[in-house]
């Protein structure tokens, strides 16, 4: 089992206090001269310092979501409706396919984005290698990162998102490309440091199993354009483990729910597609 850091815990956060709040939300997207809405009606609240998951078919609008949270929305692109971030001062974004600066040492790396505040070396250096040693990678800060494995190098990059300490973690299927076993491990730890540091997590994944692991709440999306469809509250207990808590009875309950919310989706979404075939 890997050591996990002790971080410095943050002001508790009151759950009472929304993050992030959106009011029938709509994107649309303007691609050769033709329209694609990729979301609808979108409103949802994010207290601070939850952990919620994005779950629904492809192409749904769970990326866009992300990206409008982020303030990353590119020209050409329709926003209606409202959104709001009230009170946060930094939001941090992984993504599947990120990776590390290849001619940057693990430390650069990691320190980078303290770099970027002006946080003297010696300082940035020292938060870096507490956070190396405890995550079981000390003795590789000096390494490159084409040196490390796929979970090292996923590890060195989750270190890196978390090392400003910032009020929102959003991560875009950042474990797709792992195997099983490392992809488990990483899981835990993402539960453990956002026990710790109190920062609010919004995961985007296909992995159902994954979102019930790791979130307090589940939120499914339609088939394009879209929509939130359904809620799932995750009662099971704050403290548990990404690994054991699979075997749970209500863990196993809330997944059959969801696979057959999710399977319905799908296949309203393949009528439609047939539909548009035939005409
Ligand atoms: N910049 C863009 N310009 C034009 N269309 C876009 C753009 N970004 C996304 N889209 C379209 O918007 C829709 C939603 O895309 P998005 O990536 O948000 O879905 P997603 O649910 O994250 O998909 P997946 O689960 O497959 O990763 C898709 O039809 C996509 O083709």
């Amino acid at each position: 089992m890997i050591n996990l850091p002790v971080i410095e815990l943050k002001e508790q956060p009151n759950m009472s206090l929304p993050t992030i709040t959106t009011q029938n939300l709509g994107i649309s997207y303007w691609s050769k001269n033709k329209r694609i809405d990729a979301l609808q009606n979108v409103s949802l609240t994010i207290n601070r310092g939850e952990f919620i998951s994005l779950i629904g078919p492809s192409g749904c609008g769970k990326s866009t979501l992300l990206n409008v949270i982020a303030g990353l929305t590119s020209p050409g692109t329709d926003v209606n409706g409202s959104f709001n971030t009230s009170g946060i001062k930094e939001i941090d974004y992984l993504f599947q396919k990120q990776t590390l600066l290849p001619w940057r040492t693990v430390i650069d790396n990691v320190t980078a984005p303290l770099e970027i505040r002006g946080i003297p070396r010696t300082e940035r250096r020292k938060k870096a290698l507490t956070m190396l040693e405890k995550y079981g990678l000390s003795g590789f800060e000096n390494s490159f990162p084409r040196e490390l494995s796929g979970g090292m190098q996923q590890r060195v990059l989750l270190i890196r998102t978390l090392i400003y300490q910032p009020d929102v973690v959003l991560l875009d299927e950042p474990l797709s490309s792992l195997d099983a076993q490392t992809r488990a491990l990483l899981q835990d730890e993402f539960l453990r440091l956002w026990r710790d540091t109190g920062c609010t997590f919004v995961l985007v994944t296909h992995d159902l199993d994954e979102a019930i692991a790791l979130s307090e709440r589940v939120f499914l999306l339609s088939a394009r354009p879209g929509r939130i469809v359904k809620e799932f509250q995750i009662d099971l207990p704050t403290e548990r483990s990404a690994i054991a808590i699979r075997t749970d009875p209500r863990f196993q309950q809330i997944q059959r729910e969801m696979w057959s919310e999710l399977t319905t989706q799908v296949l309203q979404q393949q009528d439609r597609g047939f539909a548009l075939f035939k005409t």
